[in-house]
């Protein structure tokens, strides 16, 4: 049963029962390409969650289906239990996507305004403004305004009114650094109200440092799903750096236990490791004398190139052989 109440006459509605966003089995061809393969996941309520995949993973053609702008080919895509469409026209999801251009002739006052007037719930428009950053510039013309301020006007339109999920696509692209931590700061407040936030991004600090759910995209599939901190633990939780005089046995190192990764570079040797502890420990029983020992943590980014290079190793090579590093986890 859904159970659904208001969280006073502005804010955001509180459901509980169905997910805020439900895929199943979704897919999505151009032709040959297939931009979203077989994804299914749910993102439930107050989750605060940054798609990650390379250049041409889905992850737009995600949030297109998810909008309802694109249709599947296959599968079932329901927001609030209800079809994209729906659920946009009672005024419960707002996006703030890449591509689109926005009305030049205008103020960002009048667009902001426009946008408050069209949205069944909601805000006063100086509240949006000052909520976005952008009450000092309201004024201005909106073909006037710098790549950054134009981002902020993109989010002010994605949040004038009660939506209870808010989808960013690379929400932050063109913000400088103050501006990029100012946004996330009232992002933040959003979800502290009660809303679910789904971003695309490419900034992998910004993921590990906003999101508690980081889902992987690669080649349309959804290859991780989890928390920054278990997907750099599934990646290998360790990077074990060292220097090897003389000829390497590449076969021997590759023999070592908990072994993820092996890259060899002139005599420096990198090693993932999900027991750094064993491994090295390991090195010095081959009898070797590794120099300029480093053994450190993954972050979230060579986790991520990690999995993603791993799943194209795994699609090369599917039956799981030829040395790939899917077939070793
Ligand atoms: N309208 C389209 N027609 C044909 N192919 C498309 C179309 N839109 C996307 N694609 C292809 O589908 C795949 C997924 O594209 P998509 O834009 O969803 O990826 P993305 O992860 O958002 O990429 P990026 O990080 O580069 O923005 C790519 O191979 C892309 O070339």
């Amino acid at each position: 049963m859904t159970v659904t109440a208001t969280n006073g006459a502005t804010g955001p509605t509180v459901q509980t029962g169905a997910p805020v966003v439900g895929f199943s089995g979704v897919s999505k061809s151009y032709g040959a390409v297939r931009a979203v393969a077989d994804v299914s996941l749910e993102l439930h309520p107050g989750e605060t969650v940054a798609l990650l995949g390379p250049n041409g993973a889905g992850k737009s053609t995600a949030l297109d289906l998810l909008l309802g702008l694109k249709n599947a080919d296959g599968g079932s895509v329901r927001v609030f239990g209800r079809t994209p469409a729906q659920a946009i026209a009672e005024g419960r999801v707002g996006a703030m996507l890449q591509s689109g251009g926005l009305m030049e002739e205008v103020t960002v006052r009048e667009l902001v305004g426009l946008a408050c007037e069209l949205h069944p719930r909601a805000y006063p428009v100086d509240q949006v403004l000052a909520a976005a950053g952008i009450a000092d510039i309201g004024s201005r013309m909106v073909n006037k305004l710098s790549g950054g301020q134009e981002q902020r006007v993109r989010f002010a339109l994605a949040t004038a009114g009660a939506n209870d999920l808010i989808v960013l696509d690379e929400p932050t692209v063109g913000m400088d650094v103050s501006a990029r931590q100012a946004f996330w700061a009232t992002m933040r407040g959003q979800v502290e109200e009660g809303r679910t936030v789904l971003f695309a991004t490419h900034y992998l600090e910004e993921a590990d440092a906003i999101a508690d759910r980081v889902l992987v995209l690669h080649q349309g599939r959804l290859i991780a799903d989890g928390t920054a901190a278990e997907i750099k633990a599934r990646a290998g939780a360790r990077r074990i750096t060292f220097d090897l005089e003389g000829a390497i046995d590449e076969a021997a190192l590759r023999a070592l236990p908990h072994l993820v990764g092996l890259e060899i570079t002139g005599p420096t040797v990198r090693i993932r490791s999900d027991d750094a502890d064993a491994t090295t420990h390991a090195v010095y029983g081959l009898g070797l004398y590794p120099r300029n020992l480093e053994v450190a943590g993954l972050g979230l980014e060579q986790a991520f190139l990690a999995i993603t290079d791993a799943a194209t190793a795994a699609n090369a090579y599917p039956a799981g052989a030829g040395g790939d590093e899917a077939g070793k986890r």
